[in-house]
């Protein structure tokens, strides 16, 4: 089978399919990100549709084309990738010491001659942070950590240390499912599930 083609520049999400052993090549989409939904679900499946299938419409031949998208979730507020220090340190500032929920949606286009078949789903993980305090948060936006991560943390770097707990999927959290996107792959019979054994 030919490698799927990851519809993203996130270096999370290469390195998770990697990670699974999941053989693809990069083409990142620069589709514009235009939400018409209100529920994080269909805001996420509907972004990571955006970016797939505007690769898809640019790729040949039988492939299968992969997109994402991962926002945050807090009392009925989005919150994507901070634009400013001074928006890092207040999405910081209202999450910390409570619960949020990080969304991941993702698309996946496999074409086979004149047919596309779109599969779209979402995963939710619930986070909890310890409490911070104004100089932990200074520090953390300084490090230049959250200045491309929905929410402006990064729960694989050196924000590890303000996480308390988590419910559901961890890699979810990073950008992408993999082991959702696994078993999602299988079931539309993608051979090994997108996994090459060489
Ligand atoms: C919450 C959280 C998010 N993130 C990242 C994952 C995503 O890369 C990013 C959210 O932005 P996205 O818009 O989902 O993705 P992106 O812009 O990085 O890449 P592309 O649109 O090309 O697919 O935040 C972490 O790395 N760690 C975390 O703990």
């Amino acid at each position: 089978m030919e490698p799927v083609i990851l519809a993203s520049a996130s270096p999370r999400r290469r390195e998770l399919l990697q990670q699974a052993g999941i053989s693809f090549e990069v083409r990142p989409s620069d589709a514009e990100e235009t939400i018409t939904k209100t529920e994080p679900s269909e805001i996420v499946e509907e972004l990571s549709f955006l970016k797939c299938s505007d690769i898809a419409e640019k790729v040949r031949g039988d492939r299968v084309i992969l997109g994402a998208d991962t926002i945050v979730f807090f009392q009925g507020k989005v919150l994507g990738k901070p634009s400013t220090k001074q928006e890092a340190a207040e999405m910081l500032e209202s999450l910390q010491g409570k619960t949020h929920e990080v969304y991941t949606g993702v698309t996946f286009i496999v074409r086979k001659g004149k047919h596309s078949e779109v599969h779209t789903f979402s995963e939710k993980t619930a986070v909890t942070f310890y409490p911070m305090n104004r100089e932990e948060i200074r520090a953390y936006v300084e490090s230049g950590e959250p200045m491309d991560k929905a929410g402006a943390y990064g729960i694989q770097g050196r924000f590890a240390v303000f996480v308390k707990e988590i419910r559901g999927d961890y890699n979810n959290v990073v950008g992408l499912p993999v082991s959702r996107l696994y078993q999602e792959l299988k079931r539309a019979g993608i051979p090994g599930g997108g996994i090459s054994h060489v």
